[in-house]
C-alpha cells in the first residue's frame, strides 16, 4: 500500500490542465465493444480504473493499441466467448466498478453477460437494480448466484420498450442505452440519468451509426440499428478533476488557472464553491481562482443556514462534497452538508476532526462544517484515504495544514487523479509518494 508524504503550507501558483474524465472514459471504452470496426478515443486519463478497464478488454479479444500518449485504438472484432465465462474474468470484473459497463454492450453484442459484484469506492451499498431491470425490459433474462455474487444475463433477441427508471442512475442508464442501441424496434428511457458522460456517449454512438434522441435530458429515445461502424471520439475535461482543483486552489492557491474546462459542462460546480464564498474568475474556456485571502459562505435569501446537497445532474455531483466540505472547514461562516445519495461518504470528516476542523456529523448523510476563516490552520495528521473523492479531500487538507502529513491506500486517489504529485509539486506542492 503506498503512501503520500505531504509538507503542507506551501501555496500553489501557476496553470493546470485537467485531465479526460474518468466516468466518461469507462463508458466509452466499453461502447467500442459494440462494433467490429476500430475506434479512436482520444484524452484518456493515465489513472488505474481506466487501465485496469483497458486491461480487461484486451483480455476479452479486443485490440488496443496506443498511439501517443492518451490516445487509444480499439476494436473489438474477435471477442473470446469462452474467456468471457471464465473464473478469471468474473473476478477481474470485481476489482473494479466501471467493468458492470461491459454488459449491456456484450449483451448486444454476444446475447450474454457474466460478470461478478463489481468493487469501486467504499462509499455505502451501491445495488446494480436499476442495471438488470432494464435489461430484463428489454427482455433479457437475469439470473443471480447468491453465493458467488455472480451475475448472468442472456436474451436471444432484446427488444425495445417504454420503460421508467426506478433511480437515475449513471451507469445503469449508460449500459441500458448501450444495450438498446442494436435492439430491435424503439426503446425510450424515461428518468434517464443525464450527465455529459451520458451525453458524450450518446453523441460517440450516434456517431457510430445509432439514432438516439433526448440527448442531455431525461427522457431518450433509442431507435435499435442493425449494426455500428467506427468513429473516433474525444473526452471531455474531467469535471471532478476541475472541481478537485477549485477546492485545492481556494484552500491552498498564490493565483491557479485552471485551462481549458469545458465550462458550459460543467453546470453547477463551479457555483457550489462560489456559494461558500470562493472567488471564480471565468476567462474564455479557463477558470482562474485568485489567491482567497478570506472567503464566506453564503446563505439562502431567507437568511438561514446555507445547505450543499448532491442530486442527480444537473443537480451538484456527490462525487465533489468531499472536497467541498474541505473548503468549508476554512471559510467564513456555517454550512449544512446533506450527501443524499451515499450512505458512508461522509465517514471520512472524522479525519479532519482530527485535524482541528469545526465538523458535527450529524448522522451518516449530514455534516454541519463551522469555518475557521483561517484563524487556525488544519494540523498535520497520518490518515487513510477511504475512497477516491475523500482521498483528494484528505491531500487538500494535507497541503494547508501546517507540518507533515502521511495519507496512505493512495491507490484510491490512483484510481482517479493521473499523476497527481507530479502535476500538484509543479505547482508549489510539496508532496512525496512512499
Ligand atoms: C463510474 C461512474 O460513473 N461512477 C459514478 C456513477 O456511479 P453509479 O452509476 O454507480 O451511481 P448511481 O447513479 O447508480 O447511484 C449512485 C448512488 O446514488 C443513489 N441515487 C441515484 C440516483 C437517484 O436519483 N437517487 C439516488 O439516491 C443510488 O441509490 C446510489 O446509492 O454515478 C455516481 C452518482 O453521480 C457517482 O458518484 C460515481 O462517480
Ligand atoms: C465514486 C466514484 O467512482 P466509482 O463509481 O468508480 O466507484 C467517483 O468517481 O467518485
Amino acid at each position: 500500500m503506498a503512501s503520500f508524504k505531504i509538507e503542507g503550507g506551501h501555496l500553489l501558483s501557476g496553470t493546470i490542465v485537467p485531465q479526460g474524465a474518468k466516468n466518461e472514459a469507462l463508458q466509452v471504452i466499453c461502447a467500442t465493444l459494440l462494433t467490429n470496426d476500430e475506434v479512436i478515443i482520444r484524452n484518456i486519463p493515465d489513472i488505474r480504473d481506466v487501465n485496469n478497464l483497458i486491461q480487461l478488454l484486451k483480455d476479452i479479444g479486443v485490440k488496443v493499441s496506443k498511439e501517443q500518449q492518451g490516445v487509444f485504438h480499439f476494436q473489438a472484432d474477435e471477442l473470446n466467448l469462452d474467456y468471457l465465462g471464465s473464473e478469471e474474468f468474473v473476478q477481474k470484473c470485481a476489482a473494479l466498478r466501471g467493468s458492470v459497463l461491459m454488459i449491456g454492450p456484450l449483451l448486444a453484442r454476444m446475447g450474454k453477460a457474466v460478470i461478478a459484484k463489481p468493487g469501486g469506492d467504499k462509499i455505502g451499498r451501491r445495488r446494480l437494480d436499476t442495471h438488470f431491470l432494464g435489461f430484463k425490459y428489454l427482455g433479457a433474462d437475469f439470473r443471480q448466484n447468491p453465493k458467488t455474487e455472480v451475475y448472468e444475463i442472456a436474451a436471444k433477441q432484446l427488444v425495445g420498450t417504454y420503460m421508467l427508471l426506478d433511480e437515475a442512475s449513471v451507469t445503469g442508464t449508460a449500459n441500458i442505452i448501450m444495450a438498446a442501441v442494436l435492439a430491435k424496434g424503439t426503446t425510450t428511457i424515461y428518468n434517464a440519468a443525464c450527465e455529459p458522460y451520458i451525453q458524450q456517449l450518446c453523441h460517440m454512438l450516434n456517431r457510430m451509426g445509432a439514432n438516439i434522441s433526448g440527448i442531455g435530458s431525461n427522457l431518450i429515445t433509442i431507435v435499435g440499428v442493425k449494426h455500428l461502424h467506427g468513429t473516433a471520439h474525444r473526452l471531455l475535461p474531467d469535471m471532478i478533476e476541475v472541481g478537485s482543483f477549485i477546492g485545492m486552489a481556494a484552500m491552498v492557491g498564490n493565483g491557479i488557472r485552471i485551462k481549458n474546462v469545458s465550462l458550459r459542462n460543467l453546470g453547477i460546480i463551479p457555483d457550489a464553491f462560489r456559494r461558500l464564498g470562493v472567488k471564480i474568475i471565468e476567462e474564455g474556456d479557463d477558470l482562474y481562482i485568485p489567491r482567497q485571502e478570506h472567503y464566506e459562505v453564503d446563505s439562502f435569501i431567507d437568511g438561514t443556514i446555507m445547505t450543499l446537497a448532491d442530486a442527480p445532474w444537473p443537480g451538484l455531483t456527490p462525487d465533489l462534497l468531499s472536497v467541498l466540505i474541505v473548503v468549508a472547514t476554512q471559510a467564513r461562516g456555517t454550512v449544512l452538508f446533506h450527501q443524499k445519495m451515499f450512505e458512508s461518504r461522509l465517514f471520512f470528516v472524522d479525519k479532519l476532526i482530527d485535524m482541528g476542523a469545526q465538523i458535527i456529523l450529524c448522522d451518516p448523510h449530514r455534516a454541519v462544517v463551522v469555518g475557521h476563516d483561517r484563524v487556525n490552520t488544519l494540523r498535520p495528521q497520518r490518515m487513510s484515504s477511504p475512497d477516491i473523492r475523500a482521498g483528494i479531500a484528505l491531500l487538500i487538507a494535507a497541503m494547508s495544514a501546517d507540518g507533515v502529513s502521511q495519507i496512505s491506500n493512495i491507490e484510491q486517489i490512483d484510481r482517479g487523479y493521473e499523476d497527481i504529485e507530479a502535476r500538484l509539486n509543479a505547482l508549489g506542492a510539496h508532496i512525496e509518494r512512499i
